[in-house]
């Protein structure tokens, strides 16, 4: 990174209606062009939360079709309006499994094209003691490969949600030279109002990075309640913008100036002695 980039993390409360998530989506996209972002992250499930699994595989897309379905024709359309990079999702792409998909983040550019995409690699299959039980692996087919990719010049690692508790993939995205996270998350407010703030801060701080955080916030289909509190934290570990409650944008300014004092100053990336980084050294 070598120009300060504005980024916005969009926060929601996406139901089952596809349209009418996409359609608020569309104008928190265009809330966060309008406060300056050149990079949005939506939250987990921005595009559907909450409805059947048959209804889950119905609305799932083919990224790679020669025709974009509703999902990416949206995302498509609402970066190449606005001129900025679209992190999207988890959102719900077709795997090879017929009765299952991938939970998918979509890195689409400004021209509107998905020019990378993460898929969740931890799968979220807990009693959280709300009355809820998550079997993400029985409708999630899990993903296998870590990613970074380079949006406006920072170079950013992809997360999704429950990955969130697993430091060894933000270790690895670290020594693939990540300057930002994002956690698009639609984390229960059972678990977030206790591990949110603690994972995410944690998270900036052992890995030197900004963290960009993505929530669904409020209640959904089934019951399922969620915590919000979409924030961004530097590489200190302060978190520099939150929402509040209800659907919104946050938008706060990545600076690579910063990153580098931080680095410099306490260098702990470089004292590694355990794991792949210190292999390299
Ligand atoms: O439940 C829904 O419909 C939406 N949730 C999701 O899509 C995903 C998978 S079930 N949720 C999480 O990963 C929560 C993780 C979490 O909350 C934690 O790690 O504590």
């Amino acid at each position: 990174m070598r120009e300060p980039v504005v980024v916005a993390a969009v926060q929601m409360n996406s139901q089952a209606d596809l349209a009418e998530n996409l359609g608020r989506a569309e104008r928190l996209v265009a809330e966060a062009a309008a406060r300056g972002a050149q990079i949005v992250v939506l939250p987990e499930n921005f595009a559907f939360m909450g409805g059947d699994d048959d209804e889950r595989l119905r609305v799932a897309e083919d990224l790679d079709a020669h025709e974009g379905g509703r999902i990416r024709s949206f995302l498509a359309e609402n970066a190449t309006k606005h001129g900025l990079w679209i992190l999207a999702g988890g959102l719900p792409e077709r795997s090879p499994d017929p009765k299952r998909v991938h939970n998918t983040c979509a890195v689409v550019a400004p021209s509107g094209e998905i020019v990378a995409r993460y898929r969740k690699i931890h799968m979220f299959d807990v009693e959280v003691g709300d009355g809820q039980r998550y079997r993400e692996s029985a409708s999630c087919m899990p993903g296998e490969q870590p990613v970074v990719v380079e949006a406006r010049g920072a170079r950013i690692g992809l997360s999704i949600c429950y990955d969130l508790r697993f430091p060894e993939l933000y270790r690895e995205l670290v020594s693939r030279g990540a300057e930002a996270l994002i956690v698009p998350a639609a984390f229960t407010l059972a678990t977030g109002k206790d591990h949110w703030h603690v994972l995410l801060r944690a998270r900036a701080i052992e890995s030197q990075c900004y963290v960009i955080a993505a929530a669904q916030w409020g209640i959904h289909p089934k019951g399922r309640r969620t915590y919000g509190k979409s924030c961004i934290v530097d590489p200190w570990g302060e978190v520099v913008a939150q929402a509040s409650e209800g659907e919104g944008v946050v938008v706060a300014t990545l600076d690579p100036r910063y990153l580098e004092q931080v680095r410099a100053s306490l260098p702990s990336l470089q004292h590694q002695r355990i794991g792949a980084a210190s292999r390299k050294a």
